[in-house]
């Protein structure tokens, strides 16, 4: 009988159960959407009731549709948005409030309040303090109700990302183990010794008694208990939070090796081996999947607005109907009217870092069309992973031999083409859609024998169509002095904008 593994993937906006067979090939799917809630302005949340609901209802399904046995199922991978944190009951799993998610910022006067700390925290955990990591959003639920510091205390009530609680609801409260990409991504945990850090412990007034135990990505994270759509006993032998196990998907497991995901942001991720190296480009650190106890690491960008400009051009200028009409359209602009769009809706990532940032449009003329703009806003986050590249081959002194690229995005041949030429690099993107499953699954099966080695998986994944650079190198340094003048620009027009603001507020 065939083995099949079974990949769950938690993402921000839906949950999806994947089901993989031997050869890594999608044997059937099911997706959920996930309701948003935004209580305030800048606060992002979700039901973790709601997200467990969910994962039933999607294992499931894809278990009717794939019409196998569940005793064909070899092991569970678990991939998820990292940052987002729960806390939970530590005996029935049930959550206590809404999971604070990696995109809510509620916590952005805490980080200003202790910039100077910035150094210490940097060198420690590889990230730069800010409300997108999980410590200032358990310090904030922490500090608000009283009630919970005992309880946590006692360990009655335990903390962790979405990869930990499902773990805990697949295994009937018995396992609380995450794993250590996804600790990494929380800001308490040391990145060289990967342990927890009692000083950042102390720092965020979090309880250790609450924090999981920590895995490799590929280990024993528990079996399935007391579930009404899965038998007892299937083991969880895969985890990690949803960029690194793309990077895994993708193939890239040893330094040097580089992804970049398009979805509604862009995340890219290159390969360091063993060895944690702490940005001097604004860069971020992390850890990457480890298949034993060898330590794995990444260094990380993220572009906040990726397909989301995309989506403004269909829902806010509505000059196309769907995403995909942007590859004709791209085509069809004029190379004459070189308009320059950054996509800041949101401020600006990595490597500029200008929350206050909003986006900007450069070199309208009478003559600029539809075509011009979809063009702009394509190459405007092929730019932004060129800075991001650019930053991580500064950070290396040296550049990746290609980019491996996986997203909605990632269906636009125009856009690729655009990437390649605005890097002078190959793009390659990944022949099954599915990278981020495909790479939980990938780890799970690795661990129970589903798969031998390394090398057995990078022959599983294949050779996709390649997209070389067809740009000359003088024209593409020109393109991105451009593109760098117009974001010094938008950084000048923001730092201004909110000096302004401040004398307006102090009265003045
Ligand atoms: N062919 C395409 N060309 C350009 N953008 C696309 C295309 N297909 C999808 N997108 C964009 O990709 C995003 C969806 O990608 P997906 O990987 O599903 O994202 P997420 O997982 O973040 O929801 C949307 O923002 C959409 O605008
Ligand atoms: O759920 P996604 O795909 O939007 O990914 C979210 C990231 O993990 C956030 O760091």
């Amino acid at each position: 009988m065939m083995p099949y593994v079974l990949a769950i993937d938690q993402g921000t906006t839906s949950t999806r159960a994947i089901l993989f067979d031997a050869r890594g090939a999608v044997v059937a799917s099911a997706a959920q959407e996930l309701t948003q809630y935004f209580p305030q302005p800048g606060w992002v949340e979700h039901d973790a009731e709601e997200i467990w609901a969910a994962t039933a209802s999607v294992v499931a399904g894809t278990l009717a549709r794939a019409n196998c046995s569940p005793q064909q199922i070899a092991s569970i991978g678990v991939t998820n948005q990292r940052e987002t944190v729960v806390i939970w009951e530590r005996a029935t799993g049930r959550p206590v409030g809404r999971a604070i998610v990696w995109q809510d910022r509620r916590t952005t006067e805490f980080c200003r309040r202790h910039a100077a700390d910035q150094p210490w925290i940097r060198e420690r955990t590889g990230l730069v303090l800010d409300p997108y990591f999980s410590a200032t959003k358990l310090q904030w639920r922490l500090s608000q109700d009283p009630a919970l510091l005992p309880l946590a205390e006692r360990g009655e009530i335990v903390a962790g990302t979405i990869d930990s609680y499902l773990i805990a609801r697949l295994t009937g409260s018995v396992s609380h183990v995450t794993d250590y990409t996804n600790a990494s991504r929380t800001m308490l945990l040391d990145l060289r010794r990967l342990e927890w850090d009692p000083e950042l412990a102390a720092f965020f007034g979090v309880p250790l008694a609450m924090l999981p135990k920590c895995l490799p990505s590929a280990a024993d994270f528990g079996v399935t208990h007391g579930l009404s759509f899965l038998p007892d006993g299937i083991t969880i032998s895969g985890v990690a939070g949803d960029q690194q196990a793309a990077l895994f998907g993708q193939g890239a497991f040893t330094a040097g090796e580089a992804k970049c995901t398009y979805g509604t942001g862009a995340f890219f991720l290159v390969h360091t081996g063993s060895r944690a190296i702490v940005s001097q480009n604004q860069l971020i650190s992390t850890v990457a999947a480890m298949t034993d106890s060898t330590p794995q690491y990444a260094l990380e960008g993220s572009v906040f607005v990726a397909g989301s400009a995309v989506q403004w051009l269909r829902d806010g200028l509505r000059i196309i109907s769907e995403a995909s009409a942007t590859e004709e359209l791209a085509a069809q602009s004029n190379p004459q009217e070189p308009v320059i769009f950054v996509p800041g809706f949101v401020g600006l990532g990595a490597p500029y870092w200008v929350p206050e940032a909003r986006g900007a449009i450069f070199g309208l003329t009478r003559g600029t069309q539809p075509a011009d703009l979809a063009r702009a806003a394509l190459e405007g986050v092929a730019f932004q992973v060129a800075d991001l590249i650019d930053a991580a081959s500064h950070d290396l002194n040296a550049t990746p031999l290609d980019l491996r690229v996986d997203g909605g995005m990632a269906n636009n041949r125009w856009f690729l083409q655009a990437q390649s030429d605005l890097l002078g690099l190959p793009v390659r993107p990944a022949l099954c859609a599915e990278s981020t499953a495909l790479g939980a699954a990938f780890l799970a099966g690795l661990r129970v024998g589903v798969w031998k080695n390394l090398d057995e998986l990078r022959a599983q994944l294949g050779q996709s169509q390649q997209f070389s650079p067809a740009m000359s190198p003088s024209d593409r340094q020109r393109r991105l002095r451009t593109w760098r003048r117009a974001v010094r620009a938008v950084m000048v027009f923001a730092k201004e904008t909110e000096s302004d603001s401040s004398l307006i507020d102090d009265g003045n």
